[in-house]
C-alpha cells in the first residue's frame, strides 16, 4: 500500500492539497460503498481545511462524521475539537445531523466515555465486539512532541491493543482517544502537518530507528494508504529513509 510523503511550499498549498485528497477520497469510497467514514484530528492546522470543506459540493446524506480525538470538556469549551469543527465545517455545509458523532464527554468516568463510543461505532459500522471497522479516511495531526490523535509520549493509551478507543492523557487532564489497531485499519490515512515547530518530532519519526513511546506518530503503521502532508516549515530538512 501507498506510504508517501508530500511537501508542499506553504500552508495555503497544504491545504489545498488536503482538501483535494479528502474530496477524491470521500467521491471514491461513496462510489464504491454508497458511503463515507471520516475521522477528524482537532487543533489548528485542519481549522482552514474544515472552512474550505464547509464549502464543498459533496454527498453529505452519505458522509459520516466522526472524530480520532477529543478533550474531555463540553462542545461548548473552546477547548472541543468537536465545536471547533462544528463552528467551523459542520454548521456551514447540510450534513444530516444523525450523520455527526461526536465523541461523548458527559460520563463522569472518561472511561465510560471511551466505551460508549468504541460501542458506538461497532454498532455503526454493524460490527460485533473485538472487531475493527475500516474507516474510509482517518484525518491525523501531530503535536511538536509527537503525538497523534491524543496519544501521548509514555501514556498507557500507547499500549492500548484489545478496543477501539480509550483514555488519553495530557498533562493529566483525560482525553478520549483511539487506538493505534483502529487508526492502523483505515482505508486511507492522511497527516496535516504545519510549521517549524514540528520538524524535530519529524526527523525523530522518520529516522531509520527510533521509539514510538516517545514519538507516537512514528507507531502509525496502516495496511491501507498512509499520506504525510506537510508545509516546506515542517518538511525542511527532513531525511526520508527509504
Ligand atoms: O492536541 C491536539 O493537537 C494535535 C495537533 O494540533 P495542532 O494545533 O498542532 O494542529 C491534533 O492532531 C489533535 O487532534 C489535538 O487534540
Amino acid at each position: 500500500m501507498t506510504h508517501k510523503v508530500l511537501i508542499y511550499p506553504d500552508r495555503q498549498a497544504l491545504v489545498s492539497a488536503a482538501f483535494d485528497l479528502m474530496v477524491a477520497r470521500i467521491r471514491t469510497a461513496v462510489d464504491e460503498r454508497q458511503r463515507c467514514t471520516i475521522a477528524l484530528s482537532g487543533g489548528s492546522t485542519p481549522q482552514p481545511l474544515y472552512a474550505a470543506l464547509a464549502q464543498a459540493d459533496l454527498p453529505w446524506d452519505r458522509i459520516g462524521i466522526y472524530w480520532g480525538d477529543e478533550r474531555y470538556v463540553p462542545p461548548s469549551h473552546p477547548d472541543s475539537n468537536y465545536g471547533m469543527t462544528k463552528r467551523i465545517w459542520l454548521d456551514s455545509c447540510p450534513i444530516p445531523a444523525a450523520n455527526i458523532h461526536p465523541m461523548p464527554t458527559n460520563f463522569a468516568d472518561p472511561q465510560q466515555a471511551a466505551a460508549e463510543y468504541d460501542r458506538q461505532i461497532l454498532a455503526d459500522f454493524g460490527l460485533e465486539a473485538g472487531s475493527i471497522p475500516a474507516f474510509d479516511l482517518i484525518l491525523l495531526g501531530m503535536g511538536d512532541d509527537g503525538h497523534t490523535a491524543s496519544l501521548f509520549p509514555h501514556t498507557a493509551a500507547l499500549s492500548v491493543r484489545d478496543r477501539l478507543v480509550t483514555v488519553g492523557e495530557k498533562d493529566g487532564q483525560p482525553r478520549i482517544t483511539f487506538t493505534y489497531p483502529l487508526i492502523d485499519r483505515a482505508r486511507s490515512t492522511i497527516f496535516l502537518i504545519s510549521g517549524a515547530s514540528k520538524q524535530t518530532a519529524l526527523g525523530e519519526i522518520f529516522a531509520p530507528t527510533g521509539d514510538a513511546d516517545t514519538y507516537p506518530a512514528r507507531g502509525i503503521q496502516p495496511q491501507g494508504e498512509l499520506l504525510w502532508l506537510l508545509d516546506a516549515d515542517a518538511g525542511k530538512d527532513l531525511a526520508i529513509a527509504s
